[in-house]
Order: C-alpha cells, then sequence, then structure tokens
C-alpha cells in the first residue's frame, strides 16, 4: 500500500465524527491493506512497533522540528517550525504547511525529482532503521532519515500523518477498541475472539493478519508465549464486606509494596523482567534472573512484585525498589546497597499450559508447584471470616507490608482490566479519636497484656461505646500501651476491665453502621488502631455528634 493511500483513509478516519462509522472506515483500511495489514494496524494508532516490543523510534520533538524545517527548503528554521506550531498546536499541520517533498525541497537538497511517494512498507522500514541508530552521530542520522522520507511525500496528508506517527501523536479518534472492533468487521469474526487473542499477544499486526488469514479458528491458536509480555491484571479499591459479600469465602494476599514484574522463564533460553507497561527490565534485576534460573526447570509466565529488603529479609519502603528498577548503570554497585527479591502471586502459563482461564486458587496452585521450597511464594488465605481476614492483614502490617489483597478465588485472569475481581482493601475513610473505656486481656502468648480496647465517642454528660479495636497492634505496641491502660482501671471482672477515660486512640475503620451492639447505637466496622493521641484529652476526643455526621456522609 502506498503511505499516500494510507493517509488519504486516515484523513477520512479523522474527518468522521460517528464511532461506528469510524469503525467501518478503518476495517476498510484493514480490506484494502493487502500485504501491508500487519504495519496498517499499528500505524493506524500511531505505533510503529507491537505494544510489547523494546523497540522505540526515540524520536523527540526537536529532532522533528529539525527534519521537518530542513524538507521545507533553506530559508525554514527548526525555529520557524516551532513557531508555528505553538499557532497550530498540531505537528501534523505544521508539516502539511510547508512544501516538504514538492520542487523546493527535492531541488535544494538534490533528491530525485519526481521520485515516487513511499509505501507503507518502506516507511515502517526506515523507521525500523532509524529506531536501530545509536550511539554517536545517531541523532543526525535520524534526522537524515526523517527528512528523507519527508522530501518523498508529497501530498499534504502524507507528511501530515507522518509527521504525528513519528511523534506518536496520531490523534485520529482511533484507539484500540476500535482497531479490535475493526478487525473484527472486516475479516468477520467474532469480537471475543479478536479481544482475546489480543489479550494474550499484544499484537494487532499478528492478530488482523491472522484473522484474515485463518478466521476464528486461527485467532483460537494465537497462546502466550515466553518472551511476549501481557498487560497486568489490575485492582479497584474495595472493602472486606465488599468481596465477603460478593465471593463469599476470600482468597487474601499480603499486598506487597514494591514494583510489578512479569517474568518470563524459558530454561532453553532467556528469562526475562518485565514492568508493568511491559517494558523490559532485566538487565536491572539480576537478582531476580538468578531466581528464576535457580528454581525453574520449566518454562514459566509468572505475575508478581519486586521489592526491596532488609538483611534480616524484611520489607524496606517502595522508593528502595525505585533505587533499582529501570536502571541501567552501575546495577551491580546498586546490588550492594538495595537487595531485590521477587514476591510471585500469579501464574499465567506453567510448562506448555496457558492459564489465564484457570481460575485463581488454581493458578496460584502452579505457582506453588513451580516455586516449590522457595519463600517467593505469596501466602494464600482463603476464607470467609471478617476477623480472619483482619488478623492476616494485621500480620500482614506487622511486618511491614502495606496491606492485603482481596480476590475472587474462582476468578480468571483478566489482561489490562481493571476489574472487580481483583480488590485492594480500601483505605479508612476517615479516622476518629476515640476514647478508651473498657478494655480485654489478651489470650495465650498475649494472656498478660491487654489484647482489646473498647472506644467511646465523647457525648454532652458522658461516653458512649461504639466499638472494639484489636487491629493493627504490634506486640510491642500492645506491651506499651498496656502501660498506658493499665494504670486507669477501675474495675476488673474476669477478662473484661472496666477504664476510666483518660486514653484516647486515633482509629481507622472501613464504616460506621447503626448497631444496638454498643449504647452509642452505632458500631465501627473493621476498626484499626493507628496511634495513641496523647496530645487529646477525653474532652477534646470526637464526639457522637461527630459520628453521625460521619453516617450522614457515607
Ligand atoms: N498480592 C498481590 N496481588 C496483586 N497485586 C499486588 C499484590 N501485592 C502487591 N501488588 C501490587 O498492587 C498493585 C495494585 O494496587 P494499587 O492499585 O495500589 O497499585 P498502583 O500501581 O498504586 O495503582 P493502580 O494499579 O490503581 O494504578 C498491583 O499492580 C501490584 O503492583
Amino acid at each position: 500500500m502506498e503511505f499516500a493511500e494510507f493517509a488519504e483513509h486516515a484523513a477520512g478516519i479523522e474527518a468522521e465524527p460517528a464511532d461506528l462509522e469510524v469503525v467501518s472506515l478503518v476495517a476498510d483500511l484493514f480490506a484494502e491493506a493487502d500485504a501491508d495489514l500487519g504495519v496498517v494496524a499499528r500505524f493506524v494508532q500511531g505505533r510503529v512497533f507491537p505494544a510489547y516490543s523494546e523497540r522505540t523510534l526515540d524520536v523527540g520533538p526537536s529532532l522533528c522540528h529539525e527534519a521537518i524545517a530542513r524538507a521545507a527548503g533553506p530559508n525554514v528554521e527548526a525555529a520557524d517550525v516551532e513557531a508555528r506550531l505553538a499557532e497550530e498546536g498540531d505537528i501534523g499541520r505544521v508539516a502539511a504547511s510547508y512544501d516538504t517533498g514538492g520542487q523546493r525541497g527535492l531541488g535544494a537538497f538534490g533528491a530525485t525529482d519526481g521520485a515516487p511517494g513511499p509505501t507503507v512498507r518502506e516507511v515502517y522500514d526506515e523507521l525500523a532503521g532509524l529506531a536501530a541508530a545509536e550511539g554517536a552521530g545517531s541523532q543526525d542520522e535520524k534526522v537524515a532519515t526523517l527528512f528523507g522520507l519527508l522530501s518523498r511525500c508529497d501530498g499534504d496528508a502524507e507528511a501530515r500523518y507522518l509527521a504525528r506517527l513519528v511523534l506518536s501523536e496520531m490523534r485520529i479518534g482511533v484507539g484500540e477498541g476500535t482497531v479490535r472492533d475493526a478487525i473484527a468487521e472486516a475479516f468477520d469474526v467474532d469480537v471475543a475472539a479478536v479481544a482475546r487473542a489480543l489479550q494474550v499477544s499484544n499484537d494487532y499486526g499478528l492478530v488482523a493478519e491472522t484473522a484474515r488469514e485463518e478466521g476464528a479458528a486461527g485467532l483460537a491458536g494465537i497462546h502466550l508465549e515466553v518472551g511476549r509480555p501481557v498487560q497486568a491484571m489490575l485492582a479497584q479499591a474495595g472493602s472486606v464486606a465488599d468481596a465477603i459479600e460478593a465471593w463469599e469465602t476470600v482468597a487474601v494476599e499480603t499486598k506487597f509494596d514494591g514494583a510489578r514484574v512479569q517474568l518470563h522463564h524459558d530454561p532453553d533460553g532467556r528469562t526475562e523482567v518485565f514492568s508493568r507497561n511491559m517494558e523490559e527490565v532485566t538487565a536491572a534485576l539480576p537478582e531476580v534472573v538468578e531466581f528464576a534460573e535457580r528454581h525453574l526447570d520449566a518454562p514459566a509466565i509468572l505475575d508478581g512484585e519486586v521489592v526491596a529488603v532488609a538483611e534480616d529479609g524484611s520489607p524496606l519502603p517502595f522508593q528502595e525498589v525505585l533505587r533499582r528498577f529501570r536502571r541501567k548503570h552501575d546495577v551491580e554497585r546498586m546490588r550492594e546497597e538495595v537487595a531485590v527479591e521477587l514476591r510471585a502471586f500469579d501464574c499465567l502459563h506453567a510448562d506448555g499450559a496457558d492459564l489465564l482461564d484457570a481460575p485463581l486458587t488454581e493458578r496460584h496452585d502452579a505457582l506453588a508447584a513451580l516455586l516449590a521450597g522457595t519463600d517467593a511464594v505469596s501466602e494464600l488465605l482463603l476464607s470467609d471470616d471478617a476477623d480472619d481476614i483482619e488478623a492476616f492483614e494485621a500480620d500482614a502490617l506487622e511486618a511491614g507490608h502495606e496491606g492485603v489483597m482481596l480476590k475472587d478465588p474462582e476468578s480468571t485472569y483478566t489482561p489490562g482490566k481493571r476489574g472487580k475481581q481483583w480488590l485492594k482493601r480500601k483505605p479508612d475513610v476517615e479516622t476518629l479519636d476515640l476514647v478508651v473505656t473498657g478494655a480485654e486481656w489478651g489470650e495465650g502468648r498475649r494472656a498478660s497484656l491487654l489484647g482489646t480496647f473498647l472506644l467511646s465517642a465523647r457525648t454532652e454528660d458522658g461516653y458512649e461505646t461504639i466499638g472494639k479495636v484489636a487491629t493493627g497492634i504490634s506486640d510491642d505496641e500492645l506491651a506499651d500501651l498496656t502501660d498506658l491502660v493499665e494504670p486507669h482501671v477501675v474495675r476488673e471482672d474476669g477478662q473484661t476491665l472496666e477504664v476510666d477515660p483518660q486514653v484516647v486512640f486515633e482509629v481507622g475503620y472501613e464504616e460506621i453502621q447503626r448497631s444496638p451492639t454498643y449504647s452509642s447505637g452505632y458500631a465501627l466496622r473493621f476498626p484499626r488502631f493507628l496511634a495513641v493521641r496523647d496530645d487529646k484529652t477525653p474532652e477534646s476526643a470526637d464526639s457522637l455528634e461527630r459520628v453521625e455526621r460521619l453516617v450522614e456522609s457515607q
């Protein structure tokens, strides 16, 4: 296909306001693309290489402006192009406003007069060559390549879409969904089949060509490939109550505070690590590669988090991982300073089997089998009990993790989707400063310590109970809290203590419910201890009136 033809189609698509019509126009373009279908399916989205590909053009605006200026003729400088861009706001229109491929441009730079315009394939090949340029002189080489292409662009549309393509600013209203629907329409295959093939391959060119050549059966044959990353499944915020309500049994995991990674391991080939944006970060994380090579003996694609760890293995804050992630230089030196480890929580492919459609529990079993004997596999608690989930969360927080993830144990892996199957436990909406008016002794190991604290809100003439907090407190903190509260105990009845209102706790919670359990008529759902407010007196603690206002605003 001539690039001019592609550009004419792009202009038609850009001018079309109706989404459905756009799909049909893109489908027409695909139907006419012949041997260039793969490239065209990407170009139309402003993409030169597949989404997962390492290759980038690395063409910044100034380089592009320089090339346009050169193609525009001897009297035009990059500064003129920039001035025009400031007025127009669109590099495509600016490029088209110069006579880049006309007599002047050709004559001035000695290019062959009357040379044919480039084909789509030629544009692709030139850009691929440009992407490969590196080292000293590569900037000049890139300007020269772009100049060469622009000099061959005769019509306005060619220059317009070429300039936009190289800056990844196609702006013709064609997103991934449009391309998916257009492939289905052009080659008469089911949209769902196209969507699935795109999910596993992230390669619009491959999917378009397969749909045309082999139809639905061909699409079904597109599988995950070790070494070709897929988009990460994402999470929404949600509460423990939401999770139990939705699935009854909840799969609970530690939420690690690191950077998302997808590990691709081929025992006969390479081990590669990709970021959440499918960017390759292998070189920055040699520990992860070494770990995979030591422990994996089958092809695998794993999803997880890379965390920074202290010498004793405890997690370090996220900022520490960032000092390692994507690092290109001094990797070995930084490795001495910040150690990282893999925490794997999902398995997309194990030893020849794609597991995207398997339930979470099965994928997790496969993960545990692959990495048996290591401590890199996330612990998965299956529970329908809010207290158990809270206890798991308390342990995770105490160990220095970010919190917990709540997942549907039956859910499949949906790449790129931010669905309701994975919930990151909703952060507390508000915090309340409440007065400790009672307590209970702990149990077992904690029998000599207070374990649970009864909390009250202030009213005009006293305090009314609203909940108990036992979560979010480490052993050390519990010892300090016992020392703090015990002197105020006024009555003891077995395990239960009555406490003079003296101490104020700051607590988080998920929700406030009306409840007959406590004298205030309200109960906190999932209360969590945050801190002692030793700067507050009980008289300045939160009032029942504030609690009522919070309930109204929920
Ligand atoms: N056990 C786990 N399961 C899934 N994700 C986990 C787990 N532990 C840590 N994570 C991380 O938590 C992220 C989801 O949480 P969160 O939404 O807060 O991430 P974010 O990157 O800050 O924001 P967002 O994904 O909303 O853009 C995942 O992308 C992953 O990096």
